[in-house]
């Protein structure tokens, strides 16, 4: 079958309506772009494999990838990925996707630390497509190049290796202030290295908004709330956080982040934004991290028996990366300085959770003709140290004072995210 005949895939929010773009006008940023457009960027495969039959592959898993990426083959790389000798040509894109020409007085420059990660390099694909001026600060300790690559080259794109721990100097109006490592076995592998980044890090950036004036908005975590005594969680609760336990050196570093943000503002006059970031899952999160949505998706891929932590009854709420995009942009251009949850509601245990992955998983496969050889297992694993019993956001505030409410359903991300790792399996990445 060629590419042309194949019929796309319909992407439908949660209330049955067609999502062909994401994003929005609000407050006088209008952030809206073709979803087709940001797909082309993260769901095709990026290499050309060269290897016996690899015409044929190549043909299927276009056919596959042309469900959701229809028209966008101009923007994709030519990178040539050799099988047999399991070695990769790299070369830039034939052309870069179309970014708005914006006028001087809305083209902003922007700073996002953190750029390459998972969550950064979503925001840049956004603020890139906008027309906006961006500078990526990343030391690559989780975040990686091939995120972003797609732009190096273009005139209105930076990319800078740097630590955040260190001091920064640039002209900007906005920054994203997105930097650190966030998967539980990252972040707890250099504890110290963790705490360091984010309060030196949020420092040196915090010192910088204050010298440029620009507004500054930190990305602050759900983890704050450590395991919590109250659900679902709001912005006004304290939290209950084991200040000497393993995951101390992220929720208590975010949380001292979070105060230096405060400190800044009402002693400086800095314009800060602090979004509470409930679990996101989405395209480009590193297959090997250990978080749930990496690890359930890539084991039943593979054949692997799916891992659930402890008796699988913990709850988690799941939001797709655009819907979080959609939260930090009209968050950073809204008049809010208090802190905001932004996440989905979509209330899971971990147990119902690795059920739907895996039927998820076996849809796509039915739907592109692969046969699994068994049906994968669910198995259970000791429960890492002071794991969250529960966590859901209220986000009751972000309803009111930003109009945003998360519009994928979690089946319509996973099922898209899906296809980003077998396209990753078949580029051999992974
Ligand atoms: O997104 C958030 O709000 C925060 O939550 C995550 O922490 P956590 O919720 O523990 O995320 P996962 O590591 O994905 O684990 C979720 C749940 O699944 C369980 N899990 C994880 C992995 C696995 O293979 N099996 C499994 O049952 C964990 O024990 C946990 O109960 C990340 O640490 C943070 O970056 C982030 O700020």
């Amino acid at each position: 079958m060629s590419v042309s005949q194949t019929p796309s895939i319909r992407t439908l929010d949660k209330s049955g309506k067609e999502i062909t773009t994401v994003g929005f006008q609000r407050f006088g940023f209008d952030c809206e772009v073709p979803l087709d457009t940001l797909r082309s960027l993260y769901l095709r495969p990026h290499y050309v494999t060269v290897a016996a039959n690899a015409e044929e592959d190549e043909a299927k898993q276009l056919e596959q990838h042309a469900h959701f990426t229809r028209g966008s083959e101009l923007y994709q790389s030519k990178s040539i990925f050799h099988a047999d000798t399991h070695s990769i040509s790299y070369t830039t894109l034939s052309r870069f996707p179309p970014v708005k020409l914006l006028p001087p007085t809305q083209r902003k420059r922007i700073l996002v630390t953190g750029g390459a990660g998972f969550v950064g390099s979503h925001l840049v694909d956004r603020l890139m497509v906008l027309g906006h001026e961006v500078t990526v600060l990343d030391n690559f300790f989780t975040g990686s190049k091939t995120t972003v690559s797609h732009w190096v080259g273009h005139p209105n794109f930076e990319l800078v290796r740097h630590d955040v721990v260190e001091p920064f100097m640039i002209e900007c109006d906005q920054i994203y202030h997105l930097a650190c490592p966030a998967s539980p076995p990252h972040y707890q592998f250099n504890a110290v290295k963790t705490i360091k980044t984010s309060f030196m890090g949020t420092l040196n950036m915090l010192g910088l908004a204050k010298r440029t004036k620009a507004r500054f908005l930190i990305s602050s975590t759900s983890e704050v709330y450590g395991d919590p005594e109250v659900h679902p969680q709001h912005e006004d609760y304290w939290g209950h956080v084991n200040p000497i336990g393993p995951r101390a050196c992220y929720d208590e570093g975010k949380r001292v982040a979070e105060t230096l943000a405060y400190g800044f503002h009402r002693q400086d006059g800095v314009d800060i934004r602090v979004a509470r970031i409930f679990n996101t899952y989405g395209p480009r999160m590193n297959p090997f991290d250990g978080r749930v949505v990496s690890n359930f998706i890539v084991q039943a891929l593979r054949g692997e028996d799916m891992t659930v932590y402890g008796d699988g009854k913990q709850t988690r709420s799941f939001q797709y990366i655009h819907d979080l995009i959609d939260g930090l942009i009209a968050l950073m251009n809204s008049d809010e300085t208090r802190p905001v949850n932004v996440g989905n509601s979509d209330e899971f245990t971990i147990g119902d959770f690795a059920t739907l992955v895996r039927e998820i998983v076996e849809k796509v496969q039915k739907e592109d003709g692969e046969l699994p050889t068994r049906r994968v297992e669910i198995v259970y694993k000791p429960m890492p140290t002071d794991d969250p019993q529960k966590r859901r956001p209220d986000t009751t505030r972000a309803k009111e004072v930003l109009q945003w409410q998360p519009r994928w359903t979690v089946r319509m991300g996973l099922e898209e995210m899906v296809r980003y790792y077998k396209a990753k399996i078949v580029e051999g990445s992974m």
